[in-house]
């Protein structure tokens, strides 16, 4: 062979050996990400499925062709692990009769540490009227369960119930009240008993734990009141509080025992009833989810349907959130973090919900609000800036235990 051959051969098998390593490299850097899954990988936007999720969500005030009332149609729809069916077309028009029916009574509520009222609408149908207190713009400074109660809070959160699907929340809409018209004649002498005038206009203190004279709630300049009002639950379905076992002691001095130790949950939680297996870990995983989307960190207790078995649970009182937008206190996702489990529907939705989608929704579901705006867009943007959040603590526990030991629909114990 001439020099110039065996140089031409030569680089022509270097080039032939090159390019078996390069694609050999690439087979091994793919097998590899499909190893240790990853949650980098593009989701494949499937835009059926958003379209199909946009009218899902959306809302439509018209009355449906049936005979039910409003009130009817919502108690029938809640059973022991759902509020509300995942399609529910009939919410736009349930929700404007609680905005809109007559209020029959006004009253005190005194469960509660928070200012709000009970009030009886039209038809027999009770709901909690959480009056506003802030403007939208207002961030309340300090910690995750400082300030008073939101009411425009307890809209958004009730919507990002609808949006993950968990369907715990009781339904929930704005309404502005004509407090002259429609409160003070059907007020109860209770309640009328803690009315007042400030600066010329109408206010009530109410009858609670934190309720005092000199912090009250008042009309606007025009006499109208804003509030949240939540359907109250139909009387045979009786809660039952229970302590939260990542309850914070609110005191600086004195931590909580899943503060000091990252196996409380191991070691304590997983071994007790009710969460030692089934659904209660997991509804509290979803909560801790839910509760760190809305930066709500004051779910000392929560609620259960009494003497139902396999009782969901309750995402009711959320007006402790969308306080301070600037706050990702990551201290609301110790559950997930420390227990190291989320439902596997519950991530399937976070997948598809996140790039933009959960917001996106969220916007649709809340436009016509009669207090829309409902968000100020500082707590939209916070909701998008803690999606990553919330999958880079899935992935801590998927790197330290394999999928299958953190994602699950069904969680059947410790071994
Ligand atoms: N929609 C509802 N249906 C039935 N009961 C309700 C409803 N809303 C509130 N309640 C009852 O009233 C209690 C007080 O309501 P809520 O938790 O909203 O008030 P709060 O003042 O924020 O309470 P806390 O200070 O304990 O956080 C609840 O624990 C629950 O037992
Ligand atoms: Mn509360």
């Amino acid at each position: 062979m001439k020099l110039k051959q065996r140089v031409a051969l030569g680089t022509f098998c270097g080039i032939v050996f090159f390019v078996y390593k390069w694609k050999e490299f690439q087979d091994f850097d793919k097998n590899v990400k499909q190893e240790t899954f990853s949650f980098s990988e593009e989701s494949i936007v499937d835009q059926d499925a958003i379209d199909a999720e946009m009218s899902r969500i959306s809302m439509n005030i018209e009355k449906p062709a049936m005979k039910s009332n409003a009130w009817e149609v919502a108690k029938n729809w809640i059973h022991p692990r759902l509020i509300y069916p995942q399609n529910h077309p009939q919410l736009g028009w349930i929700l404007n009769q609680a905005e809109t029916s007559k209020i029959k009574k006004a009253d005190i509520l005194p469960k509660g540490t928070q200012l709000k009222m009970l009030v009886y609408l039209e038809g027999n149908q009770k709901a909690v009227f959480k009056p506003k207190r802030y403007e939208r713009d207002f961030q309340v400074p300090g910690k995750a369960w400082n300030g008073y109660d939101r009411h425009n809070a307890e809209i958004a959160s009730f919507h990002l119930d609808r949006i993950l699907n968990f369907r715990r929340a009781p339904l929930v809409t704005g309404r502005v009240l004509d407090f002259e018209s429609e409160v003070i004649p059907v007020a109860a002498e209770r309640l009328s008993n803690t009315f007042k005038i400030v600066d010329g206009r109408k206010c009530f203190y109410g009858v609670c734990y934190y309720c005092n004279e000199e912090e009250y709630a008042c009309v606007d300049e025009n006499g109208k009141m804003e509030g949240s009002v939540t359907l109250w639950f139909p009387e045979d379905k009786k809660l039952e509080k229970i302590r939260h076992p990542y309850q914070r002691t609110y005191n600086d001095e004195k931590k909580a025992k899943w503060e000091t130790d990252e196996e409380y949950c191991n070691k304590y939680v997983k071994k007790i009833e009710p969460y030692n297996k089934g659904n209660r870990l997991l509804d509290v995983m979803d909560t801790a989810v839910f509760d760190f989307f809305i930066g709500n960190g004051d779910r000392h207790h929560y609620e259960i349907f009494k003497d139902t078995p396999d009782a969901m649970l309750l995402l009711l009182d959320n007006a402790k959130s969308f306080g301070n937008a600037s706050l990702d206190d990551l201290s609301i996702l110790a559950p997930l973090r420390q227990c190291c489990l989320l439902r596997q529907s519950t991530y399937d939705r976070l997948v598809f919900l996140r790039n933009g989608l959960l917001t996106k929704l969220l916007a649709e579901a809340m436009k016509n609000d009669p207090i829309a705006p409902v968000l100020h867009e500082s707590h939209i943007q916070a909701i998008e800036r803690r999606m990553p959040i919330i999958f880079q603590t899935i992935q801590g526990c998927v790197d330290k235990l394999g999928k299958e030991n953190v994602i699950m629909e069904v969680w059947k114990g410790q071994e």
